[in-house]
């Protein structure tokens, strides 16, 4: 694909996997191509990264952390998921976590960075995934531009669509740099917490309580 057919090819949203996704040659053509727009924007900030010794790789640097890190849950697939039959129709809350959190605020592209947990009530005739799988799907919606309204939504919507379970909720407590290195400069203790309930996690206040209880008590070990 060209350099202007990766372009074409981005979805209309930040935070959204861009269509048919990225090879590793549409993304090195992407980073080339990212490497060129930031030399641009270095040279309009001033930053002289033709001479100077600590800023000359810069450009192409940035570029590849975000086309292989910071954004690189919208150009690839999401990860495999990892089914086993369940045996012993195990029908009551699994909670995991705490898993790491490490994401980029959509306004000002800085760091965002948590906890998530994740509650899950299967179905007795379904399947169960892989533990490590939902520390994989945190990162995997991680790794682009968000808000966390949408980063819950988001890991709900793709278990939910993957699993298919009786009930599903997902909690994160993240700092969000945009806050604490600037602007306002709120303090590094200042959190956003929010969480999402779906099926018969959403209806019944006794499965809210439990799982918001076991939040509680992972976050204290
Ligand atoms: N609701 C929500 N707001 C967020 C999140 N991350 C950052 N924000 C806020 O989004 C707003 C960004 O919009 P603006 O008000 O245009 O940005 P700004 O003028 O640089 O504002 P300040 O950050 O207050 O200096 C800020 O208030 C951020 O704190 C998030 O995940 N959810």
């Amino acid at each position: 694909m060209t350099k202007n057919n990766v372009l074409a090819n981005c979805a209309r949203f930040g935070n959204e996997a861009v269509d048919g996704f990225l090879d590793k040659a549409e993304r090195a053509a992407m980073m080339a191509s990212a490497a060129e727009k930031l030399e641009e924007l270095f040279d309009v900030l001033k930053i002289d990264h033709r001479n100077d010794h600590n800023t000359r790789d810069t450009p192409a640097r940035v570029a590849k952390m975000f086309v292989e890190e910071i954004l690189h849950g919208r150009y690839v697939p999401p990860p495999k998921i990892t089914e086993f039959e369940n045996a012993a129709r195990y029908d009551q809350l699994i909670v995991t976590g705490p898993i790491e959190l490490r994401s980029t605020c959509a306004h000002h592209m800085m760091p965002i960075y948590g906890s998530a947990y994740i509650g899950v009530l299967p179905s007795v005739d379904g399947k169960i995934i892989g533990l490590s799988k939902y520390d994989r799907i945190v990162n995997y919606f991680g790794t682009r531009l968000q808000i966390q309204e949408e980063l819950v939504k988001q890991i709900e919507q793709y278990i939910v669509e993957t699993t298919n379970p009786r009930g599903l909720a997902v909690r994160i407590s993240a700092v969000h740099m945009c806050k604490t290195h600037r602007g306002v400069r709120a303090s590094h203790a200042s959190r956003m917490v929010n969480s999402t309930f779906y099926g018969e996690m959403a209806t019944s206040s006794a499965l809210k309580a439990e799982f918001l209880q076991e939040c509680a008590a992972l976050d204290r070990r």
